[in-house]
């Protein structure tokens, strides 16, 4: 036994323990899912899969469902790249390295919240500019604007922001002040333009402001060195925003892995409707942004037909740190997804999980060092290949910490995965696990119907996939969930 077999066996035991207990089915008969009838498609992975209850030919090299995520995670965990900082306008997308600090206190000095009056003290306050009241606020008189006329530089338009430094205000006064800008020292509160007018050189208020009303005291969002966000975020358009604003000009980030989806299929129409014995590509629409949405930067998508030449041709040149195959993995006469990647040398990490739908699916490492998962082509097997083998490869690749990376030889990716309680019975298959799309609903989830292998109308309502061990699962209990990275 391998290394990675024994880590593989030990997180098949945690596996049993964590995503198995107390789920064990009562359910009999009628392959029944969520209280509906099963459709024709639902049984193909009911309880005696298509193999009936001895299982394929293909068992004994097919993987557990725990096992098999935890040779993915330790795949990706392998190719994680080395964090780098990169310009903000090039981090989009990627994941953060580290936790996001503050490099200054925001705001970094007090602010004013309005437009309006700095005061001091209680009211009413004699105006700093002697014409403040006499024309309007917005008013610039050309070649005053420096207040070369000899009035207190800052006057003449209040304090603007991005002044620096206004002088101190005095007890008693008034200085009109934009939203934004610095606060003078000596400012009680600012009084808003609405809320204030100025009569005979005095500055009346309608009500008198609270002490530090409409001031942002400094550092009221964080102090320089708070932690803003955890490492491994997403870097979205929000925290380029905030990493900006808390001083970063460069992020350290991880890279998200590049991905290049190979649709096979001679059978495929890119477009209009299924005729002549071919269906549409639902695929090539769909797991592209999938794994955009699982944290890598796909490529391309392209469709190979049933070529097996191309195939051979697209593993051998690719330049992606992962490849996603669709279809082909069985076999069939032009499944060429495994005598491909025999030709290549390839190294199959995972060849067969023990999951229903999706049980062809597999990983592999090509020579050049870019791994490949191999996607069944039956529609929600291929989502049941992303979830199991894709999912914790990305994760792990673009885990924040190197310390994140299941160490070898251990439980590796050991899943925290979220439960929640079925409010139906799913049957179950008799030893390979079931993931069945479910829909939040209260505290529980309920199964979704038309779940069958080839189907995605469940998928597309879903909100997770529950882990439904061998034997089933009873009303009432508590599953594992794959969440949808979008819901
Ligand atoms: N003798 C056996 N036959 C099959 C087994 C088996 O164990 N023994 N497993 C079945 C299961 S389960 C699955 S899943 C499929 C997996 O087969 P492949 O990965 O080789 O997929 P294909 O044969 O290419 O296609 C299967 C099915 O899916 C449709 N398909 C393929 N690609 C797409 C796409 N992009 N969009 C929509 N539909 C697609 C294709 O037309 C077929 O209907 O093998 C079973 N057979
Ligand atoms: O049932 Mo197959 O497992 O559709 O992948």
């Amino acid at each position: 036994m391998s290394g990675d077999e024994l880590a593989d066996a030990l997180a098949l035991a945690d596996g049993r323990d964590g995503t198995r207990g107390g789920a064990r089915g009562t359910a009999h008969g009628g392959g029944r899912s969520g209280g509906h009838e099963p459709s024709p498609d639902s049984r193909e992975s009911g309880p005696q899969g298509p193999h009936g209850p001895q299982g394929s030919r293909d068992g004994a090299r097919h993987r557990d469902w725990p096992a098999a995520r935890a040779a993915a995670a330790r795949a990706g965990a392998g190719r994680r790249s080395e964090p780098a900082a990169v310009p903000l306008e090039e981090a989009l997308g990627h994941r953060l390295a580290a936790p996001l600090t503050a490099l200054t206190d925001l705001p970094a000095f007090d602010t004013s919240a309005m437009d309006g009056w700095a005061v001091s003290g209680p009211g009413p306050w004699e105006p700093l500019d002697p014409e403040d009241g006499t024309r309007d606020a917005g008013d610039t008189a050309p070649g005053t604007a420096d207040g070369t006329d000899g009035t207190a530089p800052g006057t003449r338009h209040g304090i603007l922001a991005g002044d620096d430094r206004p002088a101190p205000l005095p007890d008693g006064r008034a200085v009109r002040i934009a939203t934004g800008a610095r606060i003078p020292p000596g400012t009680t509160a600012v009084l808003r333009s609405e809320y204030g007018e100025v009569r005979d050189r005095r500055l009346r208020a309608n009500a008198a402001p609270q002490h530090g009303a409409d001031i942002r005291p400094r550092g009221q969002e964080c102090r320089a060195g708070d932690h803003l966000l955890p490492g491994g975020t997403p870097v979205t358009p929000a925290v380029l925003g905030l990493a900006a604003a808390a001083g970063w000009d460069e992020l350290p980030v991880v890279r998200r892995p590049r991905a290049e989806v190979l649709v096979l299929g001679d059978e495929l129409l890119a477009s209009g409707l299924p005729s002549g014995g071919r269906v549409r590509d639902a695929l090539g629409p769909m797991v592209g942004p999938w794994l955009t949405a699982l944290g890598a930067e796909v490529t391309a998508t392209r469709r190979l037909g049933d070529d097996a030449g191309a195939l051979y041709a697209a593993l051998g040149e690719t330049t992606a740190d992962l490849v996603v195959t669709t279809g082909g993995t069985a076999s069939g006469p032009v499944d060429h997804v495994h005598p491909a990647l025999r030709g290549l040398g390839a190294e199959l990490l995972v060849d067969g999980v023990r999951v229903r739908p999706g049980h062809p699916m597999l990983l592999a490492r090509l020579p050049s060092g870019a791994h490949l998962v191999g996607l069944p082509g039956n529609p929600l097997a291929a989502v049941s290949g992303l979830l199991t083998l894709a999912e914790p490869l990305l994760r792990a690749a673009t885990a924040a910490e190197p310390s994140a990376r299941p160490p070898a030889g251990s439980p590796a990716g050991r899943d925290t995965l979220p439960t929640a309680a079925l409010l139906g019975e799913v049957q179950g298959h008799p030893r390979d696990t079931r993931l069945v799309p479910v829909v939040q609903d209260g505290g529980g989830v309920r199964p979704l119907r038309f779940s069958g292998p080839a189907m995605l109308r469940g998928i597309a309502a879903a909100t997770a996939l529950a882990v439904v061990p061998p034997g089933g699962a009873a009303t009432g209990a508590g599953v594992h969930l794959l969440r949808l990275p979008w819901a």
